[in-house]
């Protein structure tokens, strides 16, 4: 397979790049091996998989929450190193994170829960914090829904505020973790167009990982498709998935039920389970 991605998008190196990662939470099972990705600046990229083949621990790698066991990942040509606890800072400060499931303080107003990082990272003056958090809520449609709790805004405009709260340090990567789930079809629709146009206007690298294919193929400049051990089954532009004929890709972008990818977890034959074999 050539390396990813299979239409080099310009001269430019990408901005996350892993390297022959291997990754185990613990010393006895691997979730990724030997896995080799770039991910191109200022593009969409879509991580597809299945449930538990390693796209939320990829994100962990980029984010510096775990080292790589061998191999390694590197950040605008920096190696990720997570004992450099001042490099680490550095990088997460140009790191914007959407989280499955929002990661909101309940208690605070949309508005200061946008403010948030901004008064973790910077020192900058109160008018300025309220111009930038009005700016970001506007982006995402809610400049008028400032003042109100997160116990009042509905699962959608919640998935908002944890966009713009994502984007207010003007991030150059912003890392989607299942930004669709739970959502209605029409909020679905509104976060996907979000992301594309946030990833066009501010010229950032987008990352998103979801099992909602026909969104992801819908905002996605490339889609990497991974099965179990982090192993690259496809990748490429949607286009080129959707066209495939390898019958693992087919199975996976129209969402089939079963193929090589079985429906049944191994199992012995039912009829000695069931104690009528011969
Ligand atoms: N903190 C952890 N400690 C030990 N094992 C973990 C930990 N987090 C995840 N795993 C295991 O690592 C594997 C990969 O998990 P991961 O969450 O990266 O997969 P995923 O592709 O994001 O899955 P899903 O689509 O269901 O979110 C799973 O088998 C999971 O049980």
């Amino acid at each position: 397979m050539p390396p990813f991605p299979s239409q080099t998008p310009g001269p430019e190196e990408p901005l996350i790049e892993l390297r022959d990662v291997s990754f185990g939470y613990d010393a006895s099972r691997l979730i990724l091996s030997n896995l080799s990705l770039k991910f191109p600046r200022g593009k969409v990229t879509a991580i597809l998989g299945g449930s538990g083949c390693g796209k939320t621990t990829l994100m962990r790698l980029i984010g510096g929450v775990h080292a790589a066991n061998s191999g390694s990942a590197l950040f605008d040509g920096e190696l990720i190193n997570v004992r450099d606890k001042a490099q680490l800072f550095r990088l997460r400060r140009r790191l914007g994170m959407l989280f499955q499931f929002g990661a909101l303080f309940t208690d605070l107003s949309v508005f200061e829960n946008v403010a948030f990082p901004l008064r973790e990272h910077t020192r900058l003056a109160e008018p300025m914090i309220r111009d930038l958090v009005l700016m970001k809520l506007n982006a995402v449609g809610l400049r008028g829904a400032a003042g109100l709790k997160i116990s009042e805004v509905s699962g959608g405009m919640a998935r908002r505020v944890a966009l713009a709260r994502a984007i207010v340090l003007d991030p150059d990567l912003i890392m989607y973790d299942e930004p669709f789930a739970g959502l209605d079809l029409i909020s679905m629709g509104v976060t996907a167009k979000l992301i594309r146009t946030l990833n066009d206007v501010t010229g950032c690298t987008s990352l998103v990982v979801s099992h909602d294919v026909p969104e992801c193929m819908a905002i996605s400049d490339y889609v990497v498709l991974l099965a179990t051990g982090g192993r690259i089954v496809a990748h490429g532009t949607p286009a080129e998935l959707m066209a495939s004929t390898d019958p693992e890709t087919r199975q996976f972008v129209r969402g089939e039920p079963d193929g090589p990818v079985k429906f049944h977890y191994p199992a012995p034959d039912i009829a000695v389970d069931f104690g009528s074999a011969a």
